[in-house]
């Protein structure tokens, strides 16, 4: 049997850090946020219905202009919700042919990295879900850092989610990534250990 593993967190809380550790550790990550790039690639249905329902987002080359509609659907939950309904499904369907495709292979585990994991509901898809947490501020610092956003842009987005306090009631298993990286890698390994070791003993 594999495993199906939800890793979920809240934007810049250190998703794509633990997921390369787990990569590092020998298991197969499916990103959510990569299928979502590839899903609206010029010629894929969702690109058609994108540029039939929002205006201004074309670089020259005729491919979606991340930035604008970024700048678009964080503004305004309306057409986030509209964007979110194009996506989800095509995402969503990508992700289970890629499940079942580790199935074929009796992987022991497989992770799927889901921003918006209880957000969309997706949860029955997994069979255990693994919380990457940090504290707002520390998030807010991350994101700004990152992607050198000014604080209100990075707020749109961090206040687009749902609060990664009311994320901790509903995760199995939560690492706590407002420290070192040190300390990530050593909560994640416990959690990978207790999984796996649940999964062996047929919990
Ligand atoms: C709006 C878009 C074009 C902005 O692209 P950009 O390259 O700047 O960001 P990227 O895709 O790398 O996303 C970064 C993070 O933003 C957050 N985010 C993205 N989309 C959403 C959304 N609809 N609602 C809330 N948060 C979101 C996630 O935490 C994600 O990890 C893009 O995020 C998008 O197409 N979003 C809709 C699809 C989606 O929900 N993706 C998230 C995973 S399914
Ligand atoms: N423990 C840590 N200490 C210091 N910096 C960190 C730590 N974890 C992550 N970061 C940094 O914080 C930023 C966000 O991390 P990361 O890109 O892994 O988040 P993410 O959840 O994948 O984000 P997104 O969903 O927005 O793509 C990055 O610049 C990363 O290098």
């Amino acid at each position: 049997m594999t495993i199906v593993i939800g890793l979920t967190g809240g934007i810049a809380s250190g998703k794509s850090t633990v997921s390369n550790m787990i990569r590092k550790q020998g298991l197969r990550v499916v990103d959510a946020d990569i299928i979502a790039r590839e899903v609206v690639e010029i010629g894929q249905p969702a690109y058609k219905k994108i540029i039939e329902t929002f205006d201004g987002i074309l670089d020259e080359d005729k491919s979606i202009n991340r930035q604008k509609l970024g700048s678009i659907i964080f503004a305004d939950e309306k057409k986030r919700q509209q964007l979110n309904s194009i996506v989800h499904p095509a995402v969503r369907e990508e992700m289970l042919k890629q499940v079942e495709s580790e199935k074929q292979k009796n992987a022991l585990a497989v992770v799927l990295d889901i921003p918006l994991l209880f957000e969309s509901k997706l949860t029955h898809i997994v069979d255990k879900t693994i919380l990457v947490y940090v504290d707002e501020h520390i998030q807010l610092e991350r994101l700004m850092g990152r992607n050198g956003y000014t604080e209100h842009e990075a707020r749109m987005r961090i206040e687009s989610q749902m609060p990664l306090k009311e994320k901790l009631k509903l995760a199995d298993y939560v690492i706590n990534n407002n420290g070192t990286l040190e300390e990530t890698e050593r909560q994640l390994r416990n959690i990978l250990d207790t999984i796996i070791w649940n999964l062996s003993n047929n919990d």
